[in-house]
C-alpha cells in the first residue's frame, strides 16, 4: 500500500487536461521518448472557442459557448465527438481530444484526435432550439472541420438527429452533399449499420477477452453499469445476451441494484417512458455512487470523468473495470487499482469501438458503397480483439497497467509520424 499512503499527502489532480498530460509523461518515460515530441503531444494543436447565438422559442436570444479542440493531425484528419453538457469546460474538451488521438492510435485508425463541446443542458431546450443550436455550432466551426480535416461524431447528450442537422448545415454551406463531414448519422443520410451499438459492442468484445484472460466464464458473471445511455445501456443489452447478469445500473437520476439480477426489459421500458427510479423502490441504491463499489465481476463506468478517484478506488471490488466512459478513473485511482490486481481496460481501448465504426462510416461515405451489419461487426471484432491482446502483452511485458501499455502503443505510432514528417 506504499502508493496509497504517498497519495494521501498530496492534492488529487482532477483537471482532465492535467490528467492526460500526466498519463503522457508516464508512458513517455517508459518509452524514453524525445522531450520535443512529448511537448508536442502534451497540448492540442488548435482549440477554437465559439459563441453561438440561438433564437429561443420565447423570442429572446441566448448565447451559448462551445469549443472544438484538435489535438494532433500527424497521422491524419482529427476525429471525435461533440458533447452537449452543462459541465463542459475548455480543459475537458482539450483532454477529450487528446484521449481521441491515443484511442485512434490503439486501434490503428488513420486519424488524430478531436473533440467538441457546448456548455448546455440540452434537456432544457425545445426540439427547435436544439436544432438551431446544433446548426449554429456547425456554422461556427465549419472552417476547421471537413471530411479531410476534422470529422465530428456523437458524444454525451448528442444524437444521430443532431449529427444529421450538423451534416446538413455543412453540406448547405458547401453547396453539395457532404456526408463524410460527420459520423454517427442516421442510416438514411449516410450512417453506418452498427455505429449506434459500436461503442458498447467494442466494450463487450474487450470484456470477453479479459474474462478469457482471467480464465473466467462470461456466462453468469455479474455486471454493474454506471450510465444508461448509448454506451451503458447497449452494453447492458449485449452483455446480457452473452449470459451476464446485470445486477446494477444508474443514470443521472439514481441507481438500482438487485444482486439476483435486474429485469432489463423493465429497466429499458422505464428509461424510455419515465425513469429507472420507477423500478421497485426496494432495489434503489441510497447513494448512487455506491454502484462503483458493488461486489461484481465486471464494472462498466459509462457516464462521465473522475468517478473512480483516490477516495473510492480502494472500495472497488470488481475483477475488471471496463471504461466505456472517457476518463472515469484518475491516475491516483489507477495506481490503487493496479496494486489491488484489478484489470482496468482503459477508455482508449474499451470504448474505441465507437470511433472504429465511425471510421468505417467515413470510409463508406467516401466510397459511397455500404456494408452489411455483419461485415461491420466482424471487422470491429477483429480490430478490437487484436488491440486488446497488443495492449495486454505490452503492459505485462513492462509490468505496467493496461492504460500505460495502450498509451505506449499509440504514442510510439504518433511519434514516428511526427519524426517522419520532420516536425522535430
Ligand atoms: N457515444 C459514443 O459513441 C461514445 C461515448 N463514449 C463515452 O461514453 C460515455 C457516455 O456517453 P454516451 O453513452 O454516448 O452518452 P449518452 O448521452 O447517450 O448517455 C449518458 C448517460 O449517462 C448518464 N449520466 C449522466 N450523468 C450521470 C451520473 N452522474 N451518474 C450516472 N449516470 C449519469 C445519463 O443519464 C445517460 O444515461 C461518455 O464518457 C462518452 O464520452 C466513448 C466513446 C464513444
Ligand atoms: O465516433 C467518433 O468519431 C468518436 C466518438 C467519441 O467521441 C469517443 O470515442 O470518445
Amino acid at each position: 500500500m506504499v502508493a496509497t499512503q504517498k497519495l494521501q499527502n498530496e492534492e488529487e489532480v482532477l483537471n482532465p487536461y492535467q490528467i492526460v498530460q500526466e498519463q503522457i509523461e508516464t508512458a513517455a518515460a517508459i518509452l524514453g521518448l524525445d522531450r520535443d515530441i512529448v511537448e508536442i503531444l502534451k497540448r492540442p494543436k488548435r482549440v477554437l472557442t465559439v459563441s453561438i447565438p440561438v433564437k429561443m422559442d420565447d423570442g429572446s436570444t441566448r448565447v451559448f459557448e462551445g469549443y472544438r479542440s484538435q489535438h494532433s493531425d500527424a497521422i491524419g484528419p482529427t476525429k471525435g465527438g461533440i458533447r452537449f453538457h452543462p459541465g463542459v469546460t475548455i480543459d475537458e474538451v482539450r483532454a477529450l481530444s487528446m484521449w481521441m488521438s491515443f484511442k485512434c492510435g490503439v486501434v490503428s485508425l488513420p486519424y488524430g484526435g478531436g473533440k467538441g463541446g457546448i456548455i448546455v443542458d440540452p434537456h432544457t431546450l425545445s426540439k427547435g432550439e436544439l436544432e438551431r443550436l446544433s446548426r449554429g455550432f456547425m456554422e461556427a466551426i465549419a472552417d476547421i472541420v471537413g471530411p479531410d480535416k476534422d470529422i465530428p461524431a456523437p458524444d454525451v447528450y448528442t444524437t444521430p438527429q443532431i449529427m444529421s442537422w450538423m451534416m446538413d448545415t455543412y453540406s448547405r454551406m458547401k453547396g453539395y452533399n457532404n456526408p463524410g463531414v460527420i459520423t454517427g448519422k442516421p442510416l438514411i443520410v449516410g450512417g453506418s449499420k452498427g455505429r449506434n451499438e459500436a461503442t458498447a459492442r467494442g466494450c463487450a468484445y474487450v470484456i470477453a477477452e479479459a474474462m478469457k484472460d482471467l480464465g473466467k466464464e462470461l456466462k453468469g458473471a455479474t455486471v454493474a453499469i454506471q450510465g444508461f445511455g448509448n454506451a451503458g445501456r447497449i452494453a447492458a443489452d449485449l452483455l446480457s445476451q452473452e449470459g451476464c447478469k446485470i445486477v446494477a445500473v444508474s443514470d443521472s437520476k439514481g441507481a438500482i441494484y438487485n444482486p439476483a439480477g435486474l429485469d432489463l426489459a423493465t429497466v429499458e421500458e422505464l428509461k424510455d417512458n419515465s425513469s429507472i427510479l420507477d423500478y421497485d423502490s426496494k432495489y434503489h441504491l441510497q447513494n448512487p455512487e455506491e454502484i462503483l463499489e458493488l461486489d461484481v465481476d465486471i464494472l462498466v463506468p459509462a457516464a462521465l470523468e473522475n468517478v473512480i478517484t483516490r477516495k473510492n478506488a480502494d472500495k472497488v471490488k470488481a475483477a475488471i473495470v471496463a471504461e466505456a466512459a472517457n476518463g472515469p478513473t484518475t491516475p491516483d485511482a489507477d495506481k490503487i487499482l493496479f496494486e489491488k490486481g484489478i484489470i482496468v481496460i482503459p477508455d482508449i481501448l474499451a470504448n474505441a469501438g465507437g470511433v472504429t465504426v465511425s471510421y468505417f462510416e467515413w470510409v463508406q461515405n467516401l466510397m459511397n458503397y455500404y456494408w452489411s451489419e455483419d461485415e461491420v461487426n466482424s471487422k470491429l471484432k477483429d480490430v478490437i480483439t487484436q488491440a486488446y491482446w497488443a495492449v495486454r502483452s505490452l503492459a505485462n511485458e513492462h509490468n505496467v497497467d493496461f492504460r500505460t501499455g495502450a498509451y505506449m502503443i499509440s504514442m510510439k505510432r504518433i511519434a514516428e509520424a511526427i519524426k517522419t514528417r520532420g516536425w522535430v
